[in-house]
C-alpha cells in the first residue's frame, strides 16, 4: 500500500462533552439541520443476549419502554443538552437519522419498526413501517431493522434490514413501498448476501446509498434510483467487521467508518477515513483517554469534526482534525 503523505490525522478532544450526558448504550448518532449533533441511547435497557429469543422476539416487553429521554439534541462545540425527547416510546432504539425538516427517522430492533417522529418535543408519530413487536420480511415486516437513510433529492428513505434479514428497502418519504434488493454485485457469480447491513449513507452528489454490511467487513454502494450496484470497499485494516459509516457534502470524496470486534482475532477498533474514488485509507483514529467498547455509528459535521457513539462504553467520543506538523 502506497504510503499517503498525510497532512491531517483526527485527535479525540477528550474534554468533551463538558459534563457526563448520562448516557446509556449509545446506539445511533444524527445531524440536526444546526449541524447539532443527535443522540439515540437506550437508557437503562440494554441489549444483551436474552433479549430475543430464537424466532427473534424482543423478550423484555413487560419492563415497558425506556424512560429515560433517549433523543438527545447536542451542541458540538461543549456537548450541553439542547433538547431531549423520546421518554415511553423506545425498547431497542438502533438507528437515526433528520430528514430536511428536522424530523427524526428511527429504527427500534425490538419494535422491528422504523418510525419517522417529530423533533418539537411532542414526539408525534409521523410514519410507523412495520408492526410493534413482530418480526416479518414482507413488506410490511421488518426484523431488526438497523438504520434509515433520507434520499435529500426526492425525499424517499432507505431502510437497512437487517440483523435476521438482509435486505435494503426503499420508501416514498410518506412511508409507501416502493422497492427493495439483497446484496450487489454486477457479477452474479459473486452475490454474496448482506450479512447485517448495519449502517446507512446516502451520499447527494453521486445520488448512492451505501451500506456497512457489517459481518461482511465490507461498505458496498449502490444507486439510490435503481438499487444497481456500484462499488464496493472492502480493506484487510477493517478487521472484517464495519460497524457504520458517515459521509458529509462538506468534503465529498471522504467516508468515515468504524470497524468492530471479530472472534478470531483481536483486531484494533478504530475509526478509518477512506477516499470513495481510491479507496485508499487516508487516516485512521481511536481514542487516546478511554478505548472504543463496540463503536456502533459515527457522523461527521461540515467543518470535519467526527463523533462516535459507542453502545459498549456508553460513550459518545470527539475528533477534530490536527494539521500534522511535516518534516520537510
Ligand atoms: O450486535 C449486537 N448488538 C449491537 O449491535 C447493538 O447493541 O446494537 C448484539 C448481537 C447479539 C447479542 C447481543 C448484541
Amino acid at each position: 500500500e502506497q504510503v499517503v503523505d498525510q497532512e491531517y490525522h483526527l485527535d479525540q478532544v477528550s474534554t468533551w462533552p463538558e459534563s457526563s450526558l448520562q448516557l446509556g448504550q449509545v446506539s445511533g448518532l444524527a445531524l440536526d439541520s444546526d449541524s447539532n449533533l443527535v443522540i439515540f441511547h437506550r437508557g437503562d435497557h440494554q441489549w444483551r443476549l436474552d433479549s430475543f429469543n430464537t424466532q427473534a422476539r424482543y423478550q423484555q416487553r413487560l419492563l415497558g419502554p425506556i424512560q429515560q429521554s433517549t433523543i438527545l439534541v447536542v451542541d458540538p462545540a461543549k456537548g450541553r443538552i439542547l433538547k431531549a425527547s423520546g421518554r415511553n416510546m423506545f425498547y431497542l432504539p438502533h438507528g437515526i437519522t433528520t430528514d430536511k425538516d428536522n424530523n427524526y427517522w428511527v429504527t427500534d430492533v425490538a419494535l422491528h419498526q422504523v418510525l419517522k417522529v417529530s423533533s418539537d418535543g411532542r414526539d408525534r408519530i409521523l410514519v410507523e413501517l412495520g408492526e410493534a413487536f413482530t418480526p416479518g420480511s414482507d413488506i410490511n415486516h421488518f426484523c431488526q431493522p438497523t438504520d434509515v437513510a433520507v434520499d435529500t433529492e426526492t425525499g424517499n428513505i432507505f431502510v437497512s434490514d437487517g440483523y435476521c434479514n438482509a435486505r435494503m428497502l426503499k420508501f416514498s418519504a410518506d412511508g409507501k413501498y416502493l422497492s427493495q434488493w439483497g446484496a450487489g454485485s454486477s457479477d452474479r457469480r459473486r452475490r454474496t448476501p448482506f450479512q447485517i447491513p448495519h449502517s446507512l449513507v446516502f451520499l447527494p452528489d453521486r445520488k448512492e446509498v451505501c451500506v456497512a454490511d457489517r459481518e461482511n467487513g465490507r461498505i458496498q454502494c449502490f444507486l439510490a434510483e435503481t438499487g444497481e450496484f456500484v462499488k464496493e470497499i472492502k480493506k484487510d485494516e477493517f478487521g472484517g467487521k464495519v460497524f457504520a459509516i458517515a459521509f458529509t457534502p462538506a468534503e465529498d470524496d471522504l467516508i468515515y467508518a468504524v470497524n468492530g470486534e471479530s472472534l478470531y482475532h483481536s483486531t484494533p477498533l478504530k475509526g478509518f477515513v477512506i477516499s470513495y474514488s481510491t479507496k485508499r485509507i487516508l487516516d485512521t483514529f481511536s481514542p487516546n483517554k478511554k478505548e472504543f467498547k463496540m463503536p456502533h455509528d459515527i457522523v461527521v459535521t461540515p467543518d470535519g469534526s467526527v463523533f462516535v457513539g459507542d453502545v459498549g462504553s456508553k460513550t459518545v467520543f470527539k475528533f477534530t482534525a490536527e494539521k500534522l506538523h511535516r518534516s520537510v
